[in-house]
């Protein structure tokens, strides 16, 4: 699949800006961002749901809507009105009926961990248990790409875990795997590679080792204790600064030269220095320099 300068907008807002993208078959790609970061709007285009203003998409080599048509693509979209009075079993027939080559109704439910449910009315079911029974109508069709918005949202742990095995198996079937997701750690466990979206850019590529080392190096936290951030970014070493209440988070590639020039300021009060973690390179990648509060 492939993006080439692709932008919608609504209104003034730039949803998807200009995004250049191009995923292979068999990867399990992680599309990351905040809310209203451009996700769904990322993924509205890659379906046919929602032409880009300019530039283009491209879904197995031609237009999203064809591969669409041609039950090349199963989806799980955030909202989907439950049906009433039809059984589990029932709708995901239907769904995988309207594909040319679908799976057995039986393995679909299986993959999708609801076996169990198979009989149950589907607008009688808990918000996780529907989330699966979406992520089974995604399967039916037995799809070469299946893209995934937000798939864990609804779920406690021990059902997101059955998920994302779930979601490897198939993965690993050589279908190729596009979801959504606001966590990074989701993102780096499940996906091979990561692209990060913010204000409808992409702002990173790759795996999450690689956006870790991009954006690694140190945070040096300590309390304002009621000083302004002024000159802060100006420090040595320092990438970023994020205010969080009364503390000042610095980011920095050299947490030694931060840290001197922070003791030069005087600004030692309640001092820390820890490694950057995940979220931390999530947080560097999204949120923008603080040059005052
Ligand atoms: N139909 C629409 N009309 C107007 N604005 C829209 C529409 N759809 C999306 N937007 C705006 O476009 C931006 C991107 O929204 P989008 O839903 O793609 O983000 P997202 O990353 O999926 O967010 P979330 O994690 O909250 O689902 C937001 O500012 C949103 O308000």
């Amino acid at each position: 699949m492939s993006f080439t300068g692709a932008v919608k907008a609504f209104g003034t807002v730039r949803a998807v800006d200009g995004v250049d993208l191009e995923i292979g078959r068999g990867e399990t790609v992680a599309l990351l961002g905040r809310n209203g970061a451009g996700k769904s709007t990322t993924i509205s285009l890659l379906l046919g749901l929602d032409e880009p203003d300019e530039g283009t998409v491209a879904l197995f080599g031609g237009p999203p809507s064809a591969a669409v048509r041609a039950g090349r693509v199963g989806a799980m979209l955030q909202e989907t009105r439950p049906v009433p009075r039809v059984t589990v079993r029932e709708l995901v027939s239907f769904v995988a009926g309207r594909y040319p080559a679908p799976l057995p109704v039986a393995d679909a439910l299986e993959l999708a961990g609801i076996a169990d449910l198979a009989g149950r009315r589907v607008d009688r079911l808990s918000g996780g248990q529907a989330q699966r029974v979406r992520f089974a109508m995604a399967l039916a069709g037995n799809p070469d790409l299946i893209v995934l918005d937000e798939p864990t949202a609804a779920l406690d742990v021990e059902a997101r875990r059955a998920f994302w095995d779930s979601m490897r198996s198939y993965a690993r079937r050589g279908h190729t795997v596009l979801f959504s997701t606001h966590y990074l750690e989701e993102a780096d466990a499940h996906a091979d590679r990561i692209l990060v979206i913010d204000h409808g850019r992409l702002v990173a590529d790759g795996t999450g080792e690689q956006l870790k080392r991009s954006v690694g190096g140190n945070l040096v936290a300590f309390d304002l204790a009621g000083r302004g951030t002024e000159g802060l970014t100006l420090l040595p070493g320092v990438v970023s600064v994020e205010v969080r209440g009364d503390r000042a988070l610095l980011r920095t590639d050299d947490s030694d030269a931060t840290v001197l020039a922070l003791a030069e300021l005087g600004a030692i009060r309640g001092l820390e220095v820890v490694p950057a973690s995940l979220d931390d390179a999530f947080m560097a990648l999204t949120s923008h320099v603080l040059e005052t509060v």
